[in-house]
């Protein structure tokens, strides 16, 4: 499989009143073409400016974006919506991300008529009612609004307006984190179901692990703009080296994580990525810190074939 996607040293600093924010801070990974890579982390880790960087919804600060072989690191206007035909982004919450004024079937031919795709009205129509066919939703919807349907028939139409331009790779941004458990389940399966048909590249954020575990082939842990650890998603959920990994896992509520001689309760708040020094990001809430990690910040480091940490003492800590 070749890669489709790769980011080499991407950042993305803000300029803010207090200083320079480091959102996305250095990040390195390939993504082949049909897989899932799962971005997980707390909240302001940097998981959704990385994703809209990656689809120059966000102009980056540094490194290199490379898309199917190309460098699409600056792209000029309408090289950029060529691009978006084959990159395109599924939002947590349908309901913000859909016109209420809009009807579904206007809603999902929209970018069927920005890139004046179809001939005819009818054309438009049938293609309109071919994804919506694909993604579960009943003909009798087209004419809706958003607010006469539920979050999963809301996001199966956020699904649908992604799919319809048949894009290569998509961005997934906490796709199902504003769902029923029941219905998250469905739309992931849906989801999975549509990246076999499709051959679709998904880069999927979420705050929960959890979610990932099944949809993803690898796996990218972020802590303050940095990966801290990334491997394929069956390792990490077996073998966890990072001590943030362990604690995200630990805390998944299922006895086969959670048992007590393994939880690992994370000490305060994550820290702000304001004005970061050269330290380990984790550190002032690492029960195995030491004053090194204060004072060098780790590199990432092939531990295992393919299982990168960034961490000082992730051989003392896990026994290697
Ligand atoms: N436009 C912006 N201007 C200034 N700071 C920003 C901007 N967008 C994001 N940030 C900051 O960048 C950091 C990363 O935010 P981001 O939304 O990418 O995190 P996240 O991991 O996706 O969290 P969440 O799930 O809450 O969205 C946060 O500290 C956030 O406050």
């Amino acid at each position: 499989m070749a890669e489709i996607l790769r980011v080499e040293d991407l950042t993305k600093y803000f300029a803010t009143k207090k200083g320079t924010l480091h959102a996305v801070d250095g990040v390195t990974f390939g993504l082949r073409e049909g897989q899932t890579l799962g971005i997980v982390g707390e909240s302001g880790c940097g998981k959704s400016t990385l994703g809209r960087v990656i689809l120059h919804l966000h102009q980056r600060t540094g490194g290199r974006i490379i898309f199917q072989g190309k460098d699409i690191s600056d792209v000029t206007k309408a090289q950029l919506k060529e691009l978006r035909k084959d990159m395109q982004i599924i939002f947590q919450d349908p309901y913000a991300s859909l016109n209420p004024r809009m009807s579904i079937g206007d809603i999902i031919a929209e970018p069927l008529k920005i890139y004046k795709l179809c001939n005819s009205k009818e054309e438009q129509q049938k293609k309109v009612r071919e994804i919506m066919d694909v993604v579960g939703l009943a003909e009798r919807t087209y004419g809706l609004y958003p607010h006469e349907l539920d979050g999963g028939r809301r996001q199966r139409v956020g699904i649908a307006r992604a799919l319809i331009l048949d894009p290569k790779l998509v961005v997934c941004d906490e796709p199902v984190s504003a769902l029923d458990v029941s219905i998250q389940a469905q739309i992931l399966n849906l989801m999975m179901e549509l990246q076999k048909e499709r051959n679709l590249t998904y880069l999927f954020i979420t705050h929960n692990l959890s979610v990932v575990k099944h949809i993803s082939d690898d796996i990218t842990v972020m802590y303050l703009g940095q990966m801290v650890e990334k491997a394929g998603s069956a390792e990490i959920f077996a073998h966890q080296y990072h001590p943030y990994t362990k604690a995200l896992i630990s805390a998944i509520p299922l006895p086969k994580y959670n048992a007590p001689d393994n939880q690992i309760i994370l000490k305060g708040e994550i820290t702000s990525p304001i004005n970061v020094t050269k330290s380990c990001r984790f550190a002032p809430r690492c029960v195995y810190a030491k004053p090194e990690c204060f004072e060098n910040e780790p590199q990432l480091e092939e531990i295992e074939k393919d299982h990168f940490v960034k961490c000082h003492f992730v051989r003392e800590i896990n026994g290697l």
